[in-house]
């Protein structure tokens, strides 16, 4: 009988070693609105890589599973440090986990009432992203943030419900770390 040898991942630095692997690479000039600070965002160049995803081919069958690792690079658009655009789940009642790999950041949780938690991430965090919460990872290190992610093949993205008003908090260079600033 054939023995096989399955995709793997270097939990050090988040790659994905497999023969298939599928990525989407996030450029600054595709966050356009998502910093506050628009000066500092025009001031940096277009194709500046803020993050890219890298998964197995994504599934379709209800059911299914897949699963991806974000890499967030380090750096920021004036003192806002560099992030995922952040979603709901299409289907809006399904769950994600993530998994910190590398680097240090954090995760935001926001409830469709506005609600907003925050977890640390870092190699060997453990996220469970309940249904009907939108989540944005953000890089606060000097270093790349890698975060694993398992999610429902079905679950989709809804980056709309977030347009107008986005995520009620901000992450911030302070103080040699970071500082929160609220902005409902
Ligand atoms: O979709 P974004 O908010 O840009 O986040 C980037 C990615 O983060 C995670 O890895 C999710 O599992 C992906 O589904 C998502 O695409």
């Amino acid at each position: 009988m054939n023995v096989l040898t399955p995709p793997s991942i270097n939990y050090v630095t988040g790659k994905i070693n497999a023969g298939n692997l599928v990525e989407k690479v996030t450029l600054l000039s595709s966050l356009d609105g998502v910093f506050a600070d628009k000066a500092a965002y025009a001031s940096l160049p277009d194709d500046r890589v803020i993050y890219s995803v890298e998964m197995l081919p994504a599934e379709s069958a209800e059911g299914e599973l897949n699963f991806g690792v974000s890499h967030i690079e380090a750096g920021s658009v004036g003192d806002e440090f560099f992030m995922t655009r952040g979603h709901f789940h299409e289907r809006i009642e399904q769950a994600e986990y993530y998994f910190g790999s590398a680097g240090e950041g954090l995760l935001i949780l926001q409830a469709q009432t506005g609600v907003v938690s925050i977890e640390k991430v870092f190699p060997g965090s453990i996220h469970h992203i309940g249904g009907f919460i939108a989540h944005r990872l953000v890089n606060t290190g000097n270093s790349r943030l890698s975060a694993l992610a398992v999610w429902s093949s079905i679950a989709g993205h809804n980056y709309s419900a977030l347009k107008d008003n986005g995520f009620n908090v901000r992450v911030l260079k302070g103080g040699g770390g970071y500082r929160i600033t609220e902005c409902f």
